[in-house]
């Protein structure tokens, strides 16, 4: 199987290397506006998966015709606001039937149908950046032509950059909320915890390597025991211990409070993208 990938920034890249790896894929097409970024995640992708054992071949270059017209799956991963250009490049080329499948945020399966051939099955997908490591989680909504077996087969590929679930294409924008972009809270959360402990003192390494395994072990140990997370912070929190006292500022400065809102507003953005850039093809 010939996968095109088209746009070789973070998540092009952070997605590549799993895509590669899966028994499937022989060959993959990477592509972007500047071919030479291209060439190099390609070169980088390629080597990685020679050391692993894999017999894919991996080439990069610049987005055309050539890219797309005998591939059996195109991914799309380019900024929601150069989707329309990406588009129109490709549209005339691609094969009949060949699953379209998009990462970006926001823009909804409706978009693509009105830009593409009719009749191609799209499927939407909102991964994250942990996927650079197989750790990161991926929620897949299908399109109107995309049937169970192009599901599955989009299932099978993310499965190699961590989890993947299925929603309705109604809760993506709340996934990207919540997912998507909540690498960027948990890291803040570690840059925040580290200075603290560089402020009490703590050497700068040593201060981020203990905020970064702590978020590490916490979020492993959340998912491994399936326990609640309310459970797994009481059992933290002795009575009239240390945990209290540093929840009670969290709560006295709401901070989940914060954390509502923060998914409300990064959902609310991926609902205003697509309103802004999912007219019918002719106004955008
Ligand atoms: N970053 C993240 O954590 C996540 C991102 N996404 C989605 O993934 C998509 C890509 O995001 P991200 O990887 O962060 O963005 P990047 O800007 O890192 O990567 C996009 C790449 O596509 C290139 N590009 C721009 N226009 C075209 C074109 N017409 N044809 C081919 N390549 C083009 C860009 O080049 P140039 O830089 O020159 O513009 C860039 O190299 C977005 O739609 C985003 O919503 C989804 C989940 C998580
Ligand atoms: O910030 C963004 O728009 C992208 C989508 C999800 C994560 N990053």
């Amino acid at each position: 199987m010939k996968i095109a990938l088209l746009g070789s920034g973070v998540m092009g890249s952070a997605v590549l290397s799993s895509i590669a790896a899966e028994e499937s894929v022989t060959e993959v097409s990477v592509t972007d506006v500047r071919g030479e970024v291209a060439r190099r995640v390609a070169g980088e992708a390629e080597d990685r998966a020679r050391s692993e054992g894999y017999a894919v071949s991996i080439s990069g270059g610049t987005v055309g015709a050539a890219a797309v017209r005998d591939a059996d799956l195109i991914v799309l991963a380019v900024k929601p606001q150069h989707m329309d250009t990406l588009l129109a490049q490709i549209s005339p080329h691609l094969p009949g039937g060949s699953p379209v499948v998009s990462i970006a945020a926001g823009l909804p399966t409706a978009y693509f149908a009105q830009r593409l051939p009719v009749g191609t099955p799209v499927v939407r997908v909102m991964p994250n950046t942990p996927a650079t490591i197989g750790q990161g989680v991926s929620a897949i909504s299908a399109g109107e032509h995309a049937t169970e077996e192009h599901l599955d087969l989009v299932e099978a590929l993310f499965a190699r950059t961590g989890l993947v679930v299925r929603v309705p294409e109604s809760q993506q924008s709340v996934v990207t909320g919540v997912s998507g972009s909540g690498p960027a809270y948990v890291f803040a959360m570690i840059d925040a915890l580290a200075e603290a402990g560089t402020a009490g003192g703590l050497p700068r390494a040593l201060a981020l390597q203990l905020a970064a395994h702590t978020v590490a072990g916490s979020g492993a140990y959340a998912v491994e025991s399936g326990q609640h997370p309310a459970l797994l912070r009481e059992a933290v929190s002795s009575p009239g211990g240390t945990t209290l006292a540093g929840l009670g500022e969290l709560d006295e400065r709401a901070v989940r409070a914060a954390y509502l809102a923060a998914v409300r507003s990064a959902a609310a953005r991926a609902d205003e993208l697509a309103s802004q850039l999912a007219g019918p093809a002719d106004d955008a």
